[in-house]
């Protein structure tokens, strides 16, 4: 049996793929064409607590306990059957979302192998805390931590970068001797269920890793969260659903780790190299067609180069290539869904009616018979727009940004952290005090300075505000997905 076959998506649970029915099943469409692709089987409540219960068990069996070296060692195996099976993953993820097969090579499949890849690196370098404490009357104390498992860990991804965000928290959740159970999105069933073949074609346990497929409220992630097995949740999404996440695992005070929404400013400075940084402005707006946690919907720009910033990110965008995804050619797939462009449409009524000035985009692009039933949208740009107006404070995700001009220093770093969200930023300056100084005004998470998206993976990742709780990267990974118990023995 494996993940996809005679038109299921299945669940994964204790080991095995789960034999779907009808009576609960969901359709796995193409965003770049309309076209269903197959049916998904909706885990319901019974089949989720079937999780919970063998990923426990599974803890309870010795994987909790199984030496570093040898989870460490099984993650680099997944990697190396990743890259063995990488054009599957690609198709798989293409076919979840409609994304450019060059992006679905360069990013998503790949940062996979490097997920996994680093935590292995990371947990395997990792110590422990100890001191030796001076006590009174010239005795001492030795106190280390020695670190567990957090224990079964409720793994609940998004729709935009779904193998890219579910390695990413899948592989240190493991690595420090986790059982997870994964809900991806509804919209993004694929790549989730063909990791679980992946897993245990290298020897991870039944029940270590498991899959459950369901959307919206009364189903799977809801059955997952409010879970009395589950120890901790990590979620990246919408902030909305991140605080209705943190309601209801509240009650049994469960830790959870959120990596959720941002209205992220760039902030492009006088001294610029004016076309450098349309490439990297290009980048962080359109990248995804926009739907990553990280790109740009807000670019402060000093007045005295607006219009060549303005009229060069019009060109940039002319130039962004929507189409057949599966062409090397195409640098920009459709959004996920018709629900979703319904949104980013609402949007841009919204915005004409705060005034905004269309500079380029704005509506639905024609590409043909084939991609007439796709999720397509055009990549827009708008100016005459303040940070009083809905589309400037709200989070659209989508390829659309508000060119806002400004005069100072202290004007820009007053513009950029007049949000309700803390995710990214991305300042723009050939002086590099000034860089500095103004990316660590910024009040995120993650702030670059003449670049954008440019990942260590060892650092901390996440945001503040409405943009999340906690977070994931090196040691912060360990620090989430691990209980420490500190030992203190007389010496
Ligand atoms: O690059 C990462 O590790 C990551 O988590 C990206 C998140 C993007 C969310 O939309």
């Amino acid at each position: 049996m494996t993940s996809q076959c005679d038109g299921w998506i299945r669940n994964y649970v204790d080991g095995s793929y789960v034999e779907p029915d009808e009576s609960s099943s969901f359709d796995q469409v193409d965003p770049a064409t309309g076209r269903v692709l197959a049916r998904v089987h909706e885990a319901d409540k019974a089949l989720v607590d079937r999780a919970v219960t063998s990923a426990r068990r599974a803890l309870d069996n010795g994987w909790a306990d199984t030496p570093v070296r040898e989870r460490t060692a099984l993650l680099r195996r997944a990697a190396d059957r990743i890259e063995e099976r990488f054009e599957e993953f690609v198709a798989a993820e293409m076919a979840d979302t409609g994304k450019p097969i060059t992006q679905a090579r360069e990013l998503d499949v790949a940062r996979a192998l490097t997920n996994f890849r680093t935590f292995a690196d990371i947990v395997a370098a990792a110590g422990q805390e100890s001191f030796v404490t001076d006590l009174a009357g010239g005795k001492q104390a030795l106190n280390y931590a020695i670190r567990k498992p957090l224990g079964v860990v409720a793994v609940i991804v998004p729709w935009n970068l779904p193998l890219l965000l579910l390695t990413w928290k899948v592989a240190p959740a493991l690595a420090c001797g986790n059982s997870v159970v994964v809900k991806p999105s509804e919209e993004t069933p694929a790549t989730a269920s063909l990791l679980a073949e992946v897993l245990e074609e290298v020897g991870l346990p039944a029940g270590v890793y498991n899959v459950v497929h369901g959307f919206g409220a009364n189903s799977a992630g809801e059955f997952l969260t409010t879970h009395p097995g589950i120890d901790g949740v990590t979620f990246t999404g919408s902030s909305a659903t991140g605080s209705h996440v943190m309601k209801t695992v509240a009650p049994r005070v469960r830790p959870v780790s959120f990596e959720l929404g941002g209205k992220n400013a760039a902030i492009v400075f006088d001294d610029v190299d004016i076309d450098e940084a349309l490439t990297g402005l290009t980048k962080s707006v359109f990248t995804n067609t926009g739907q990553v946690c990280l790109c740009t919907e807000r670019v402060y720009v000093h007045r005295s180069i607006f219009d060549d910033i303005a009229g060069g990110l019009v060109e940039r965008a002319a130039g962004l290539r929507l189409g057949d995804p599966t062409l090397d050619a195409t640098t920009t797939g459709p959004l996920i869904s018709q629900a979703h462009r319904k949104k980013v449409l609402d949007y841009f009524e919204i915005a004409e009616q705060e005034g905004a000035k269309v500079l380029t985009g704005g509506g639905i692009p024609d590409l043909g018979q084939e991609l007439s039933g796709g999720s397509w949208i055009e990549p827009t740009l708008w100016t005459g727009l303040t940070n009083k107006d809905r589309v400037v404070r709200e989070e659209i995700f989508g390829p659309v940004a508000a060119l806002i001009p400004f005069e100072t220093e202290a004007e820009a770093i007053a513009l950029a952290n007049d949000t309700e969200y803390g995710l990214a930023a991305s300042v723009w300056t050939n002086d590099l005090r000034r860089g500095h100084r103004v990316a660590q005004k910024m009040n995120v998470g993650i702030s670059w300075v003449n670049t954008w998206f440019t990942r260590e993976l060892r650092s901390p990742f996440g945001g503040m505000g409405l943009s999340g709780i906690g977070r994931e990267g090196g040691e912060s990974s360990l620090h989430f997905y691990t209980e420490p118990t500190n030992v203190c023995v007389q010496l």
